[in-house]
């Protein structure tokens, strides 16, 4: 489970970009965070991922202290959490597969990553994270070659096999078709609901939140002003976070 305490992050001139947030995120959660554009979202993200220090307050990964982590146990931590850009960072040159292995040799040993060898099973369960994904026919296919929403489901598959438990993702819909937006959403449900993935999105698009989010976090120029479990928001609430 992950706990946030109080979390903040003032920047050096003095702006608090987020207050106070408190929040829990239990195993296999899907969460998406709403709020209008510099609410701080993105900060709350690269937070959750490390990739940025919050100024006060807590952050427990199941127990852990991830203020109070040395060198190697942030390091650790930090493979268990996967960040997902908008725009899907691939291989360009490289298949969707080898996009996907790549991820899963972060996992192996240093002889084998520094050598690029693979193993039977890497590449068993590379190809079974890509059918998880729906990718399995497009396993072959440079990375070049693949629709926006084909590239996230490659970027999906890479932080499964990387063993990530928790997937952050910074508006992985922006710039698909509608359609492919749904399509990426309800494959991202399917992870929470078959891997036990813990899945947090920043979404600008409330309707695709309240279709597939378990539950709701909204923000307000750095503070979490709704956090709503298993049912739409109310116009009020709406209204609050646009
Ligand atoms: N390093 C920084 N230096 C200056 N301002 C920053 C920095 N990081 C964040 N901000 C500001 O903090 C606020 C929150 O930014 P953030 O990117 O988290 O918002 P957001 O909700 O993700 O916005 P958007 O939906 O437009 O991506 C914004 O006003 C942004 O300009």
């Amino acid at each position: 489970m992950i706990k946030i305490t109080g979390l903040s992050r003032k920047l050096p001139q003095g702006k608090m970009v987020l207050e106070n947030i408190h929040g829990q995120l239990e195993p296999g959660a899907f969460v998406a965070v709403v709020g209008s554009s510099g609410s701080g979202k993105s900060t709350l993200l690269r937070c959750l991922a490390l990739r940025e220090r919050w100024s006060a307050g807590e952050y427990r990964f199941d127990g852990q202290d991830a203020n109070k982590l040395g060198f190697f146990g942030k390091l650790r931590l930090k493979r268990k959490i996967a960040y997902l850009e908008q725009k899907a960072l691939l291989y360009e040159k490289k298949t969707a597969l080898k996009n996907v292995l790549i991820g899963a040799i972060g996992q192996v040993s240093w002889f084998r990553r520094m050598t690029g060898m693979v193993r039977n099973d890497d590449y068993m369960g590379a190809m079974e994270t890509l059918e998880n994904v729906g990718l399995i026919d497009r396993a072959h296919r440079q990375a070049e070659k693949l629709s926006g929403g084909e590239r996230q489901r490659v970027a999906v598959a890479r932080a499964i096999a990387h063993g990530a438990e928790l997937l952050l993702a910074d508006e992985p819909v922006s710039g698909l078709d509608p359609h492919s937006q749904e399509d990426i959403m309800a494959m991202l449900k399917k992870l929470t609901r078959e891997q036990g993935t813990t899945i947090v999105v920043a979404l600008h698009r409330l309707e695709l939140a309240e279709k597939f989010a378990d539950q709701i976090w909204g923000l307000e120029e750095g503070r979490l002003v709704l956090d709503v479990r298993g049912r739409r928001l109310t116009l009020a609430e709406k209204n609050r976070i646009t």
